[in-house]
Parts: structure tokens; sequence; C-alpha cells
């Protein structure tokens, strides 16, 4: 008989060592890992115990993460441990920091977001980078017949595009000569360093190094020391050249804070690192599974190209707001491939959850995306197959509407207070994406028959070492 909260496969603990040698041996795997250990657990939680005394729950039960997010969001917070390991990096950017200072960034930032303006702007960054580089670039492959990194390509897109909204630098790095940008690799360096901190056993281990300036810490140094200084020169260029002028003719974000009374050169410092960073790997990463989920799923394929040519000639925003079946095929593509997997939160004070889970002051509590996206309880038993019909009803006329799920049941954007603030933003490019380069191209994997992608999870995930394909050119869409 299975209690609720020890599930049969959770790893044994062990006096002062805990489950060590079990996290240990699962490091690599870890989120298909205690996937599996909340697929068998009666209430879809479990207590994981590290060295010494500390410990790790981990839920996909929705009752636990509306209480974590919403009911209970001021008792749950980045904390301490989180904010330690990114602070050189984010410094108090809204990503990293917790309270007063969370809340009133949140607040500026998302008065922003909900500008009409703001809204025009990203539409015309987002065309501009797919006409200008994404599809060139595609056609030059069909006609070399070359193999392209489709997810190298896809973050090169993102990376271009979030540089330009967040402070209105172009850092060009989707050209066909696929560039070193010194500010996109040491970006690149300060993100994987700092999700390595994570993944340390003992933080001590990295603070040490980075005492001495020594390995990675000194690799990290260097590189946040380049993303800061460059985000710095950036913001005073931008200071000036709104003094300069009396009326504002750029509406990145950047410019839209400086111009709104928010000219401290940190807070706008921070706060840019941190939208590019939110901006960066999450919609690339859901866009390479999503075309390697069409490869294997024709039907979904053929679909999506339905409403694509029912679209076309559309001016953007009309188009990307009607392809409410693409809309559907990418919220599942992210239901079994989140860009952020994992996510994690420090009890401020003594709690319970609502499954009876007992929650100490300062552990962690780490709600699981990628789980939840994977229980039968949630999904029924059919959870594996991609179905982007499971979002979609019809209507009486028999058109497609569609049908959200409840957001504590597929956190993949978060939910409650701190929902993710570039949810909007990043559909309409992964559907411009998506509608721009089906029109014109079939995505063909350049993999052995039988091929099986892993998932690996830095910050955010990835297909481990890449996606090759090769481009084919559509007939007939129009
Ligand atoms: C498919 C794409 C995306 C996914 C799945 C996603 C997911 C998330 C998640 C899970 C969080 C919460 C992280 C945490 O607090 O630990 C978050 C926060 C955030 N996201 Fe996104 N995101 C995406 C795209 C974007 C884009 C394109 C932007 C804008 C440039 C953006 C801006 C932000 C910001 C500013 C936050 C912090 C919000 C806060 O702390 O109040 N995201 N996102």
């Amino acid at each position: 008989q299975k209690s609720a909260s020890s599930p049969s496969n959770i790893p044994k603990s062990y006096p002062i060592i805990g489950s060590y040698f079990a996290i240990k041996s699962n490091q690599e795997n870890r989120v298909q890992w205690t996937t599996e250990i909340l697929q068998s657990s009666l209430s879809a939680t479990f207590t994981l115990h590290n060295l010494f005394g500390s410990r790790q729950i981990f839920t996909a039960n929705p009752a636990n993460v509306q209480h974590m997010l919403k009911t209970h969001f001021f008792n749950y917070y980045k904390g301490p441990v989180s904010r330690g390991v990114l602070f050189d990096f984010l410094g108090h950017g809204i990503f990293n920091v917790d309270g007063e200072s969370w809340k009133y960034q949140r607040q500026v930032s998302s008065h922003e977001f909900n500008t009409k303006s703001l809204r025009k702007f990203v539409q015309t960054v987002v065309d501009t980078e797919l006409h200008d580089r994404l599809i060139p670039m595609l056609s030059d492959a069909v006609v070399d017949k070359s193999v392209l990194d489709l997810q190298e390509i896809l973050q090169r897109f993102a990376f271009d595009n979030v540089c330009k909204i967040a402070f209105g630098f172009d850092p060009a790095c989707l050209l066909p000569s696929l560039p070193s940008a010194q500010f996109a690799e040491a970006f690149e360096d300060a993100t994987d360093i700092s999700s390595k901190r994570f993944r340390a056993f003992l933080s001590i281990a990295w603070k040490i190094k980075r005492f001495f300036n020594v390995g990675s810490e000194k690799r990290l140094h260097t590189a946040v020391t380049q993303v800061r200084d460059f985000a710095r020169k950036i913001v005073r260029e931008k200071k000036q050249e709104l003094a300069d002028k009396s009326s504002l003719e750029s509406v990145d974000l950047l410019s839209r804070f400086l111009t709104s009374g928010h000219t401290d050169e940190n807070f706008a410092t921070d706060i840019v690192i941190s939208f590019i960073l939110a901006g960066r790997d999450t919609t690339s990463a859901a866009l390479t599974w999503f075309f390697w989920l069409l490869h294997k799923n024709p039907e979904v394929e053929k679909e999506i190209l339905k409403e694509i040519k029912g679209k076309s000639g559309m001016p953007v925003f009309e188009e990307v707001k009607d392809m409410v079946y693409t809309h559907a095929a990418l919220c599942e593509c992210m239901r079994l491939y989140p860009p952020v997997p994992l996510d994690s939160k420090t009890a401020v004070d003594d709690d319970i959850l609502p499954d009876g889970t007992v929650v100490k002051k300062g552990t962690v509590v780490t709600y699981h995306p990628y789980a939840m996206g994977r229980m039968e309880k949630i999904w029924g038993s059919d959870w594996a197959e991609f179905k982007p019909e499971r979002w979609l009803q019809r209507d009486e006329a028999g058109k497609w509407i569609f049908a959200g799920r409840d957001p504590y049941t597929y956190p993949v954007f978060q939910a409650g207070p701190r929902l993710c603030l570039g949810k909007e933003m990043a559909f309409l490019q992964m559907k411009r994406v998506v509608s721009g380069v089906l029109r014109q191209f079939k995505v063909v994997p350049a993999v052995e028959d039988g091929f099986q992608p892993s998932f690996v999870v830095y910050l955010t995930s990835k297909m481990k070492g890449g996606f090759p394909v090769r481009m084919e050119e559509r007939e007939n869409v129009d």
C-alpha cells in the first residue's frame, strides 16, 4: 500500500547523507527521474532528502501549486539561495527579487507591456527579423541543400528580437555567417555558468571558487562584467539620446522606462538584463520541439497549413489572433516540453500544503510543469499523445474555439501574481514564426530513423546536441 507522501520509487534516505547517491546518479536526468516519482505518488508530491538534513519538496499537484503561486503567494518567494546564485548576473532585476522591489518593477513593466504601442513595436520587430533574416536564411538552405541546426537559428532569432524590444539594440546574431557577437556570447556564458551554480551540491564550492576568482567562476566574472558593462553603456547612450531629442522615436522598453521617470542607471540596467534572460531561450525552446512534433504528427501539420492558408494576406495581428489551432498546438507542445520545466520557491514560514505535506520555514518547494504535463490524472490515459484538440472545442458553426485550462494545472508560464509578463508577446512571436516558416518551407529533420531527441535542462530546456534539419520549399500553400 502506497501512502500519499511516499511513492514506492522514492529513493531511500540515510542519516546525514540523505539520498545523496541517488540524487547524484540521477543528476543528468533529474527532470525525468523526479517526474517518474511524482507520477507514482498518490498526491503527486514527495520530499527529497539531501545532505545534512536539507530537503526539497517536489509537487505536481494543482492544489499545491495554486496554494504556492496564489493563495499563499507571500509565503513562497525566490529566496536567498536563488537570489545569491543569480545576483552577480541579474542584480536587483525583476527576475531575481521579491517583496516591494519586485512589486514596483512588476507594476512599471506591466503598464508598459499593456500599451498598444509596445504591441505594435513587437510586431514590427518580429516581422522584420522574420522577413529580412530568418526566411532568406532558410531559402539559402533549400538551394544549398545544407543541414542547419534549427535550435541555434531560433535562439539567434529570439536573441535579436528580445534585445531590440528590451533596449533597442540589434546584436545581429541571425546572419548567414552565424557571427559570434560578443554580447550574445557573454550572455550565453553568464546564463550557463550561473545555472551550473544551481546544480552544485554545496554552494560553498562555487563561493570558494568565486572568492579566488578561478575556473568557471573566473569565466562567469568575465562574462557578467561584459554583459553589465555593455548594458550600462547602452543605458547611458539612450539617456543621452533622449535628452537630446524632445520627442521619443524609439519605443523599446528601456526608452519607455527612462522617459517615464525611471532614470536610475542601475535600475534600468538590471531590469533590461532580466528581460533579455526571460525572453531569450524560452520561445526558441518551444519552437524547436514544435517543429519536431510536427514532423512526427503530419496530420497536425496539415491542419495548421489549412489555418495558414485561410489567413494569408491579413494584417499581422489579425492573422495571429485567429490562429486558434496553431495556438492550441503550441500549448500542447509546451505541455510535453515546457521551456521552464521546474521552478523553485523558498518557504518564508512553516506551512502545510493542501495535500497535507508539511513545509518547514526555509524549505525549497519546487513545482514541476514537466511532470504536470505528463500526469494521467490531469490529461487522461492518452497524455503521451500530441493532440492539440485537447485545447479546442467547436462552436455551433463548426469553427474551432480555444478552450483554456486552469493555469494551476498548466503552470508553463507560471501563474498568479508572478505570471510571465511576456506570455502574449511570446505567442505572437511563435505564431508568426510558425506561419512564416510553414507557409514557405517543410522542415525535415536530418536524423536517422528511430532518432529520439533528449530533453535537457539548464535554466531553460534544450534539445540535447541541437536539432539538425533540411529545409524543403513547399508548393501550393496560398
Ligand atoms: C514560450 C515562452 C515563455 C515561457 C514558457 C515563459 C515562462 C515564464 C516563467 C515560467 C516565468 C516565471 C519564472 C520565475 O519567476 O521563476 C516567467 C517570468 C517572466 N517572463 Fe516569461 N516566458 C516566456 C517568454 C517570455 C518573453 C518573450 C518575455 C519578454 C521579453 C518574458 C518575460 C518574462 C518576465 C519579465 C518574467 C518575470 C515576471 C515576474 O517575476 O514578475 N517571458 N516566464
